[in-house]
């Protein structure tokens, strides 16, 4: 679990990111929401040492984030950033496999179960069909869900996601949280997504982190947000909610 205190970052002068004391990673699934510049990826990217803060203090498991070994944090935490590196010449396959690294034996030997685990990952996010394709010949959406796959074969306690979903169409995004909150439930993973979609994290998350220049203006049950007055600040737009029977009511722009 990790342990925020007292964080400030900063860009050119200007704070962009706040935050005197959080806790992420309890729960199963949290989505991390906000408008657009709110510090949402830079949260992220400081959780996952892709980023350092100005001042302040993450620990994780109770140890300072930046005293954690490389390969240890690759062992606990996969990261799938908002921007994907290009991925010229590797199959569906080869990239899935690229998620093993933390775990392969001296030499980098393969075992069984680093093939087991690609195998399964590749299932998991219905990529099996495309495996042996290049991963740039495949969709926006197919190779969103490689990535994934990667992600999932990483093997990792806790999965951060930065917009996982923004290139998936409306069942597979739906697919896509399905499994990280099936992963999160049955296998004790800690989920921690950033989504544009409230009714997406209304569904499947089980806390809401949002974020409003950069400070953070909701924390709590997904419930909670879904009220007009909270979602009207924290998007600056007019918002109603369209109740359904059994299911967290619909969030629309009124
Ligand atoms: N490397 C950088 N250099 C300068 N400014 C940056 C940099 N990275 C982020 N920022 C600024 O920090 C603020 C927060 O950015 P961040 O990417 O965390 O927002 P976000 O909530 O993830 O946004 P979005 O929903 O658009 O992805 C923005 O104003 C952004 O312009």
């Amino acid at each position: 679990m990790y342990e925020l205190t007292d964080i400030s970052r900063s860009h050119d002068g200007r704070e962009v990111l706040g935050i005197p004391r959080l806790s992420l990673g309890s729960e199963g699934v949290t989505a991390i929401l906000g408008h657009n510049g709110s510090g949402k990826s830079t949260l992220l990217s400081l959780i996952a040492r892709q980023d350092r803060p100005d001042a302040g203090r993450i620990t994780l498991d109770g140890a300072a984030l930046d005293a954690v070994g490389q390969k240890a944090l690759a062992r606990r935490v996969a990261y799938l950033p908002q921007r994907l590196p290009p991925v010229a010449g590797l199959t569906v396959r080869e990239l899935v496999r690229l998620g093993r690294f933390p775990w392969r034996g001296a030499l980098g030997r393969w075992r069984a179960e680093d093939h087991a685990a690609v195998d399964h990952a590749l299932t998991e996010t219905g990529s099996t069909d495309r495996a042996d394709r290049l991963a740039d010949e495949t969709s926006g959406g197919e190779r969103q869900r490689a990535w994934i796959a990667m992600l999932l074969a990483q093997d990792a306690p806790i999965l951060l996601l930065d917009e996982p979903t923004a290139a998936l169409d409306l069942a597979h995004a739906y697919e896509v949280m399905g499994l990280l909150s099936r992963l999160a439930r049955d296998r004790g993973r800690r989920v921690i997504v950033i989504l544009h979609d409230i009714n997406l994290a209304a569904r499947f998350a089980d806390r809401i982190v949002a974020l409003s220049a950069g400070r953070v203006a909701y924390d709590g049950a997904p419930d909670g947000l879904l009220d007009p007055q909270v979602l009207g600040r924290l998007y600056d737009v007019d918002m109603e909610l369209l109740p359904r029977a059994g299911k967290p009511p619909f969030a629309v722009v009124a």
